[in-house]
C-alpha cells in the first residue's frame, strides 16, 4: 500500500504538488492520471526518495523508501525507460542492477523471459525501439519482486499489442496481491485497467475513487432517441426539464439528464412511437475532461 498525506513540493514559487493526500491499495491497480505538468512524475519521485518534499509524508507499507535495506525487493520502479545506458546489452543493464541491488542474478533471465525480451536479452539497447525500451525498464522494475509497482508512462512507445500485453502484466501482479500504481496522462489508457483512479490538475487532488464510481458521476452520459416525430418527443422531453439536442438525422435526438427508462417511459405516456432508444454512458476521457478543464497547465495551453 502506498499512503501520501499532504505531500507537497514547491519550486521557487511555484507549486509542482500541493497537499496532496489519496492511498493505492495493495491488489489493486491504481491509475493516477492528470494532464501534462500535473505533478505526476514529481510525487512518483517523492514516493521514492528521489525527490525531497517541501511538506507532508509518503509512505509504501509503512515505512519511507529510504528506510527499506534492500529498496528492490520491496519496490520496482520504472521512470525513464531512457535512462539505460545504450551500449549495455539487456543482460548487462540488469545484471548490473541486480548485482547493486542485492538480487539473485537468475532474476535477470526469468524478468526477461516476463517481459518478452528473452531473444533481445544480449543484443545492444541502442537498438531498441521505445516499446523495447518500455518493457526493459519494467523487467528493472519487476527484478526484485516487489510488492509494490510504481511505473510511469508504462505504455507510451508501446503499439497496440504491446499496451494489451501491458494491461494483462499490470492485472496479473494485482492478482497477485501487488499494489499497482501506475500514471498516464491519458485517462482512456488506464479506463480497462485501473481499479481506482487518483486524478490530480496543478498538483491537487480532483478526485480519488473507484474507476467505476468515477464514470457514474461523469454528467457525459445521455440518451439517445429517434422517433418519426422528434419534434413532439423534444417538446415533450423539454417540458419534463430535460436537455434535449438535435442528435444529427431530422428524427433522433440526444437527451440528458433522464436515463433510458425515463424517456420510454414517457414518450409511451403520450403514445410516441420510438425507432430507437439507447443509452450512453459517460467514457472515462469524457469525466477526466470535465474534471480537469480547469487545471491544465498552464505552459501548455499558452501560444507559441
Ligand atoms: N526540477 C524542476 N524544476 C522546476 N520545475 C519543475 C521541476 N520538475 C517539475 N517541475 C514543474 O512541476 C510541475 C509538475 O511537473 P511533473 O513532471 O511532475 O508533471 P507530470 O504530471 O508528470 O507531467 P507529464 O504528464 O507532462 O509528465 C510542472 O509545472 C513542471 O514544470
Amino acid at each position: 500500500m502506498i499512503e501520501v498525506a499532504e505531500l507537497s513540493k514547491s519550486y521557487g514559487r511555484a507549486k509542482a504538488v500541493d497537499k496532496l493526500s489519496f492511498t493505492a491499495p495493495s491488489g489493486r491497480v491504481t491509475g493516477f492520471v492528470g494532464p501534462n505538468g500535473a505533478g505526476k512524475s514529481t510525487t512518483m519521485r517523492m514516493v521514492l526518495g528521489l525527490d525531497r518534499p517541501s511538506g507532508g509524508t509518503a509512505l509504501i507499507n509503512g515505512r519511507r523508501y529510504r528506510d527499506f535495506p534492500v529498496p528492490l525487493r520491496e519496490v520496482g520502479a520504472l521512470l525513464d525507460a531512457g535512462a539505460v545506458h545504450p551500449g549495455m546489452t539487456a543482460t548487462a543493464h540488469l545484471s548490473w542492477l541486480a548485482h547493486a541491488g542485492g538480487i539473485p542474478h537468475r532474476r535477470v533471465a526469468e524478468v526477461l523471459d516476463t517481459v518478452g525480451l528473452a531473444d533481445a536479452a544480449h543484443r545492444k539497447v541502442k537498438g531498441f525501439s521505445l516499446g523495447m525500451r518500455q518493457r526493459l525498464g519494467l523487467a528493472g522494475a519487476l527484478l526484485g519482486d516487489p510488492a509494490t509497482l510504481i511505473l510511469d508512462e508504462p505504455v507510451n512507445g508501446l503499439d497496440p499489442e504491446g499496451v494489451r500485453w501491458m494491461r494483462t502484466l499490470m492485472r496479473g501482479l494485482a492478482a497477485e496481491g501487488r499494489t499497482v500504481f501506475v500514471s498516464s496522462h491519458l485517462m482512456s489508457e488506464l479506463a480497462d485497467t485501473a481499479d481506482r483512479v487518483v486524478v490530480i490538475g496543478r498538483g491537487r487532488l480532483i478526485a480519488d475513487m473507484a474507476t467505476e464510481e468515477l464514470i457514474r458521476r461523469g454528467s457525459g452520459g445521455h440518451v439517445r432517441v429517434a422517433s418519426p416525430h422528434a419534434a413532439l418527443l423534444a417538446t415533450l422531453l423539454t417540458d419534463a426539464g430535460l436537455a434535449v439536442e438535435q442528435a444529427g438525422g431530422d428524427d433522433a435526438l440526444t437527451v440528458r439528464g433522464a436515463d433510458a427508462a425515463q424517456v420510454g417511459d414517457l414518450a409511451a405516456r403520450y403514445n410516441v412511437t420510438l425507432h430507437e432508444l439507447t443509452s450512453h454512458r459517460a467514457s472515462l476521457e469524457d469525466v477526466f475532461m470535465e474534471l480537469t478543464r480547469d487545471s491544465a497547465d498552464h505552459a501548455f495551453t499558452r501560444p507559441a
